[in-house]
């Protein structure tokens, strides 16, 4: 999957990944009125109008992007219904031949681990059935089990050919409460990126490893040092836009081959339509709101190099 994602994001010149957040604020009323007269102001109501803005936006987007980001939180709030839309939007940008990173942070004690990466990047067997239950292409990783909540995602990844992106340095103002602690000497991100690197020679892709970091748009100075700990890892690089981070920040992130990063942005692009600089589209419009949004992002990530 590291191999296709990487192919997918030299065919379109795009370092980047469309966040699927489908906050209740951010769709449109239409969608909201349209998917409440089907199925009220229910959980089913508002989980419905998250896919069909979803779909919106795959459809005006996908030809100029490698991937989405669906962020599982956002899904999850509206329950059951809720957890189908994630899937329906998944089985969706599958079709547009998109790669899906599920953002779903997870990681445990081993066993519970092994379960999580069968329902996210894995298969199932039941009986003489197999199922992909999630079926995402990479998942996020909480990594503060250690190797236990470690092993059992790459095990599955190897076997499946998914991969995985391991929280090292977050984007979000407290990340340094415990990620920039010093242990023996060093800070804490630093050592978990290396860690990150080594477990990621155990799955290596063509020129990169299919064990991948998550690491913030926010903190390009930490970028620097941890772009040369992990030469062979890619970045996962939340932070750009809504919260903060520029096209000069990203820069660090990549390589000089200008591989090594892709940049994600959810609010800046899915609620493009709210943005002043948009405002010609009109909220009817919002998913053409969203492309120009992405063109402008490419544009903007281009310009630094
Ligand atoms: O360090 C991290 C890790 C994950 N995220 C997630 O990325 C998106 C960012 O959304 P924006 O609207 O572009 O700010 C969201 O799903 C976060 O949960 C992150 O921001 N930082």
């Amino acid at each position: 999957m590291i191999n296709k994602l990487i192919e997918k994001i030299k065919e379109t010149q795009a370092p980047i990944v469309v966040g699927l957040d489908p906050m209740l604020d951010y769709i449109p009323e239409q969608v909201k009125e349209k998917a409440y007269e089907e199925f009220g102001e229910t959980l089913e109501g508002a989980a419905w109008a998250a896919w069909e803005f979803n779909k919106n936006i795959i459809d005006t987007t996908y030809d100029l992007i490698p991937a989405v980001k669906p962020q599982i939180a956002m899904y999850e709030q509206f329950g059951l219904p809720g957890l189908l839309s994630y899937q329906k939007t998944i089985d969706y940008a599958r079709s547009k031949g998109l790669v899906i990173i599920g953002d779903v942070k997870r990681g445990d004690i081993g066993s519970t681990s092994q379960a999580y990466a069968t329902a996210h990047i894995g298969r199932i067997k039941i009986g003489s059935n197999e199922f992909r239950a999630f079926d995402e292409d990479f998942a996020t990783i909480n990594p503060y089990f250690g190797t236990d909540g470690i092993k059992p995602f790459l095990d599955v990844a190897k076997e499946e050919n998914t991969g995985m992106f391991i929280l090292v340095k977050t984007s979000n103002k407290s990340s340094g409460e415990f990620q920039d602690r010093l242990v023996d000497g060093r800070p804490l991100y630093e050592i978990v990126g290396e860690q990150v690197s080594k477990w990621g020679e155990e799955h290596m892709g063509n020129e990169y490893s299919y064990v991948g970091a998550v690491v913030g748009a926010t903190y390009p100075q930490m970028a620097v040092t941890l772009r040369k700990l992990m030469p062979k890892t890619y970045f996962l690089v939340p932070g750009y836009g809504a919260q903060g981070g520029t096209a000069a920040d990203l820069k660090p992130c990549f390589n000089e081959d200008g591989l090594g990063a892709i940049v994600n942005s959810s609010r800046g692009i899915i609620a493009a339509y709210k943005n002043e600089k948009y405002a010609e589209f009109g909220e009817e419009n919002y998913a053409d709101a969203s492309r120009q949004a992405v063109i402008d992002m490419i544009n903007d990530i281009k310009s630094v190099f």
